[in-house]
């Protein structure tokens, strides 16, 4: 596969741009399967997952899967998810894989390789990353991510509840620790916000964290990547919660949802009409 030319920050606001700031998930978990009518097995999961790349391809700014749900199929799973990330590409729109790696250095190059590498077999335009062994044991994967022209979301702040026990943490210099992830992605983004352009290795921020944001000192804009922002829909956030969580940094966020698209399936039209309004609902947001 060749290396893309221009860095993942700079194409993602061009398709954000373009289409709105949203980031469809696809999310074949058993009970949205069975919704839309489909057996829970590969063959299911399959026709799912393909009825999303069709509906979705060429329509949102980026699509997310979420590996677990491929994975749990084993090997002829991941090869749909291979599947996946290759029609997507070749529909012109950006892949997050949500597939949550973190470890130390030597593992997380191999994480690299898999999915951002120039001949990676799951390649993604970009992954999300978890910075809980340390920021700086990401660094093979941040840097190739901006060698090959590709990035990835760091979870700062994570929609769930049970991620403040962990991330509201102060260090003993007195930030917290999703203000010091912030701080090391601004730092990784550094040229980009030179060039006045969005960098390349981004955050994960839920729509769901209330005042967090400012509380915790998570200084978005200087950050200067783009923000994945799961939580609205399904998990309860508001259009109200994201113009108050984003306050400041509202240009930078690209709004993940997953189960309050998927509901509108299996049909392609509807599934693809639900993606867009929920995007210009969305543009609206963050325009404002
Ligand atoms: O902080 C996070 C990070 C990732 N997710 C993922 O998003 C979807 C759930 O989205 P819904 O729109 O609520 O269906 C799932 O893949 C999670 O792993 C998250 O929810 N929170």
């Amino acid at each position: 596969m060749s290396t893309d030319t221009a860095p993942f920050g700079t194409r993602l606001q061009a398709a954000m741009a373009q289409h709105g700031p949203l980031c469809a998930g696809i999310d074949p978990h058993r009970g949205l399967v069975e919704s839309w009518g489909l057996t829970y097995d590969l063959a299911g999961v399959e026709r799912f997952a393909m009825t999303c790349v069709e509906a979705f391809g060429g329509s949102v700014a980026a699509v997310k899967p979420q590996s677990a749900f491929f994975e749990v199929f084993g090997a002829k799973g991941v090869a749909l998810l291979e599947r996946v990330l290759t029609d997507l590409r070749d529909a012109g729109t950006l892949t997050v894989l949500d597939v949550k790696r973190g470890d130390i250095g030597t593992t997380v190059d191999a994480y690299g390789e898999a999915f951002l590498g120039k001949d990676a077999p799951a390649a993604a335009d970009a992954i999300t990353l978890s910075p809980y062994l340390g920021y700086g044991s990401l660094r093979p994967a941040i840097d190739l991510a901006h060698a090959t022209g590709r990035g990835a979301f760091v979870l700062a702040l994570t929609s769930n509840p049970e991620g403040a026990q962990v991330q509201h943490a102060r260090l003993a210099d007195g930030r917290s620790v999703a203000g010091a992830i912030a701080d090391e992605a601004g730092e990784d983004n550094a040229e980009a916000r030179g060039r006045g352009e969005l960098g390349s290795i981004g955050l994960v921020v839920g729509a769901t964290v209330g005042s967090a944001v400012r509380d915790l000192g998570v200084d978005l804009p200087g950050m200067a990547g783009p923000v994945l922002a799961p939580g609205l829909g399904a998990q309860g956030a508001t259009a109200d919660d994201v113009r108050s969580v984003f306050a400041g940094a509202l240009p930078q966020v690209l709004a993940s949802s997953s189960r309050d698209v998927l509901r509108a399936g299996p049909d392609v039209a509807a599934l693809r009409d639900r993606a867009r309004a929920v995007a210009t609902q969305v543009a609206a947001i963050t325009a404002s």
